[in-house]
């Protein structure tokens, strides 16, 4: 059973490598020989709309397949789960203990036992209210909030989350930020708010599906504010 209490305890992270990929989407191509090395605990990507970071997320968790070069996940497809931007492209069941439930597939307990562990996770995190609900009459949010739930039950290596703060409410955005800092996986973090990842060890800046910039959160982050700044003056 996954717990997530008590200090966090960072496993080797995942050594993620993409080697000269190129993607087209639509027509279009996304990457051309993009070649990445990710390896830190907490790596944030940031740009404009459209520069290519769910299309980075798809890639690496295998949603698409490049039509030139390599995604190599040490550990396996299997330890990468993805939390994508818009939760009902994600949640497949009607309550939320179901929905969490398949997040345990990997133990191969029975649907009864699989909900009972569910219960007990969400009641040890002061959750218990949250098992029997309809998604359907969760917000927005609150479905953001049961896919960040999915994901930390689940056993991954490596945590995708594209755009997670969108919907979620100041004390939903604290508390996700103080999960994701305490979290053993390796998270990726794609945003907007670049408060959510200034302060992390590595953010890549995509442009256009290249590697604008790639270096130490503030570093990183200060650029693009200044090149938005000098592009809006
Ligand atoms: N389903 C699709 N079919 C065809 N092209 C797509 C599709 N989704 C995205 N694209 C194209 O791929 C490129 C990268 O899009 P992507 O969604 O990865 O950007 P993004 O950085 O995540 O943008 P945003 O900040 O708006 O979420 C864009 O040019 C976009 O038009």
């Amino acid at each position: 059973m996954p717990t997530n209490s008590g200090a966090p305890i960072f496993c080797k992270p995942q050594d993620l490598h993409l080697d000269e990929i190129t993607l087209v989407r639509g027509g279009v191509a996304v990457f051309k020989a993009l070649s990445l090395h990710l390896k830190e605990s907490r790596i944030g990507l940031i740009g404009d709309n459209g520069a290519g970071k769910s299309s980075l997320f798809r890639l690496i968790c295998g949603l698409d397949t490049p039509q030139a070069g390599r995604v190599t996940l040490p550990h396996g497809p299997n330890t990468v789960g993805m939390m994508f931007q818009n939760p009902d492209e994600q949640i497949i069941f009607p309550t939320v203990e179901e929905e969490l439930a398949l997040s345990l597939h990997h133990l191969k307990l029975s649907r009864h036992d699989a909900q009972a562990c569910v219960r007990d996770w969400l009641a040890a995190r002061h959750l218990a209210h949250w098992a029997p609900r309809a998604i359907g009459s969760l917000s927005q949010g609150q479905r953001q909030h049961v896919c960040w739930l999915a994901l930390m039950i689940a056993s991954h290596s490596t945590l995708l989350l594209d755009e997670p703060f969108s919907s979620l409410d100041l004390p939903g955005q604290a508390l996700l930020r103080r999960d994701i800092a305490q979290a053993k996986e390796q998270i990726i973090v794609s945003t907007h708010v670049l408060d959510h990842v200034r302060h992390f060890e590595r953010v890549i800046w995509l442009d256009h599906g290249t590697v604008r910039l790639d270096g130490l959160g503030a570093d990183v982050c200060g650029a693009y504010e200044a090149d938005v700044a000098l592009r809006t003056a």
